[in-house]
């Protein structure tokens, strides 16, 4: 399904006509977990044209394979195809909505979720692609919150500790059962036989970037951050074949044949768009394709926020933290810090929650009785609409519940993806809008845990920056700022990934000469957009501190049960031939 979704900031209804003889325009593409959406651009000013957005067919790969197939609770697959489709659709379907001539196009960038990672040949072809594997769960594209990989990652961190490993403190002290090596070695020991015919362990970013112009590229972001790649070395033969003698070789899956390029800069130009690319999109053969980015970290640009201590919380399934310092520090449970890993030259550092906008979803379509939903489809409003309508009209504190955002694990600062979430303070007079605003809260204090370990940690946070599909509700924006006790800035696109990719194309299209000098030209930021109130920020606070009562009490050993629970549930459906 392709859906025109004019941006409601900066659509502009020029046709090609009304544009300057000389205006020349990139095109972005973000690939989230549901679909794909593209971007046209002007690259003089970042005025952003036309839009269009693509659902992956198979959506999220987590309960039956295509071919047929049960998957085990926590995998989450996709389907490469999907993403080429996109590519086919939304992009033609954006160029037509911005009404501009195709050939005025200088460049395409792409940035993808991380670390969504797929098994390939050495010409790029996905081993789910080829017949006879297309029934083998592990020949698919494996999404970033795929979670089936904890106990690897366990291993991982506690054999890095062991030895121990320069690199773990670059990731807080864990690596996330999210990453490349967490879900290659679960690949390893799980299918060794696709794990043999895996001649690349590629990003979703690095492959659909290859797609478009038949070159194979690494870039900086997703090396550094999912690919554990720090001062150019990844983890050595002699820790891997420590972990299973024949992970001794995963390395060679990851990086690139001997004498191509090694790991390239955001922004860079990975090649040209082949003849059948430039057939897919209806774009010119030849123009730039940039490397590719996160969708999170390129639109650190896109909002105008690269500077040290801007830190921007990218809000919509998931929340991704980050920020540039200028100097190297470790910060407990953080995602990572990675030289170049946002913008060349500065130290990228990443935090985040895996599950956001997923909690408020699970509540709305699983949690909520039928009234609610058929009130909300009277007025023709969204149950998250009527939800947040009906919590905004209650004092803080007034539901007598916290909530731990753990329902798809913890990403920072416990990096525990086996953790779930949490309710306390139910009664019977408890309404379904205050647990939906318990949950909005939970995340919020999860982000306030997230500032604090930097700052704690001496790389201080100057200026919050929200961007994402959450910017939408306005009463969570003013709970955020509320609940950090800081004024929040937004960015001045409801697209902004798609316009840090098209950002960093014009870069790569050699439209400007650095991704900083272009984010000025063409990023948006609206300054203080939410202010904190102090008297729901006090009480805010009180509220904040049994939250983290809750959250070392049930995510740091006090008490295992989530961990107990977790176990009693999968053996459950091992019996039950689940
Ligand atoms: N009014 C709302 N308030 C809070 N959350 C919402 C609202 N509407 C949608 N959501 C949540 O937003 C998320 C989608 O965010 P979006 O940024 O569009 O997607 P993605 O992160 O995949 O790019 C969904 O998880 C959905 O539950
Ligand atoms: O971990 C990531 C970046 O490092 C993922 O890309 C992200 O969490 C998925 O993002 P979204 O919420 O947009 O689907």
């Amino acid at each position: 399904m392709v859906v025109n979704a004019h941006n409601e900031l900066h659509h502009s209804s020029d046709t090609d006509d009304d544009h300057a003889a000389g205006d020349s325009f990139v095109v972005g593409v973000d690939y989230g977990t549901l679909s794909g959406r593209a971007l046209v651009v002007r690259v003089s000013d970042g005025a952003e044209l036309g839009t269009a957005v693509h659902e992956y067919e198979h959506g999220v790969i987590d309960h039956v394979l295509p071919g047929g197939g049960a998957l085990p609770p926590d995998w989450a697959l996709q389907y490469p195809d999907d993403y080429r489709e996109v590519l086919r659709r939304a992009v033609p379907a954006a160029v037509a909505d911005a009404g501009i001539d195709p050939a005025r196009v200088v460049g395409i960038g792409v940035d993808f979720t991380a670390c969504t990672v797929l098994p390939t040949l050495a010409d790029g072809t996905p081993l789910c692609e080829l017949d006879e594997l297309r029934d083998r769960p592990h020949a698919y594209v494996k999404l970033w919150k795929h979670h089936a990989a904890q106990p690897h990652a366990d291993r991982i961190n506690a054999l890095a500790h062991k030895r121990p490993e320069p690199w773990i403190a670059r990731y807080g002290g864990k690596i996330s059962s999210e990453w490349e090596y967490a879900k290659g070695l679960q690949l390893l020991e799980e299918d060794p036989q696709i794990y043999a015919r895996t001649e690349r362990w590629i990003e979703a970013a690095d492959w659909i970037t290859w797609q478009l112009c038949g070159a194979e590229t690494r870039n900086a972001c997703t090396a550094g951050y999912k690919g554990i790649l720090q001062d150019g070395a990844r983890p050595t033969a002699a820790f891997l074949s420590a972990l299973a003698p024949d992970f001794a070789d995963f390395n060679d899956k990851l990086d690139l044949a001997p004498g191509s390029p090694g790991i390239s800069p955001l922004g860079s130009r990975a090649g040209g768009l082949t003849a059948q690319a430039a057939a897919w999109t209806g774009l010119r053969e030849g123009i730039a394709v940039c490397v590719g980015n996160v969708d999170a970290h390129v639109t650190a640009p896109a909002a105008q926020a690269i500077e040290p201590g801007q830190m921007v919380a990218i809000m919509g399934t998931s929340t991704c933290h980050v920020m540039n310092g200028g100097q190297l520090a470790e910060v407990p449970g953080m995602c990572g810090v990675v030289d170049g890993g946002i913008i060349e030259g500065l130290w990228g550092y990443e935090a985040g929650q895996s599950g956001v906008g997923d909690i408020f979803a699970w509540f709305a379509e699983q949690s909520t009785p039928g009234q609610v939903r058929d009130e909300a489809e009277r007025r023709g409003i969204s149950v998250h609409e009527l939800l947040t309508e009906q919590a905004a009209a209650q004092p803080v504190g007034a539901h007598g519940l916290i909530a731990l955002d753990w329902h798809s694990g913890n990403r920072s600062v416990l990096v525990d993806h086996h953790l779930s979430g949490v309710i306390a303070g139910l009664t019977l007079g408890t309404k379904p809008h205050e647990v939906y605003r318990a949950l909005l809260e939970a995340t919020a204090f999860g982000t306030r845990v997230i500032i604090d370990a930097f700052e704690e940690s001496g790389v201080p946070v100057n200026e919050f920056v929200v961007a994402g599909g959450l910017l939408r509700n306005s009463f969570l924006m003013q709970l955020y700022a509320d609940v950090t006790r800081r004024p929040l800035s937004i960015i001045g696109s409801s697209q902004g990934p798609a316009l840090g990719s098209a950002i960093h194309a014009a870069v790569a299209a050699g439209a400007y000469p650095d991704v900083p000098t272009a984010a000025r030209a063409m990023g948006k930021i609206q300054r203080a957009a939410y202010t904190p109130d102090p008297k729901r920020a006090s009480a805010y606070d009180a509220l904040y501190a049994e939250y983290l009562r809750l959250h070392d009490y049930f995510g740091r050993g006090a008490n295992e049960v989530l961990h107990r629970l977790r176990a009693i549930r999968l053996a459950a459906h091992d019996e039950n031939g689940d």
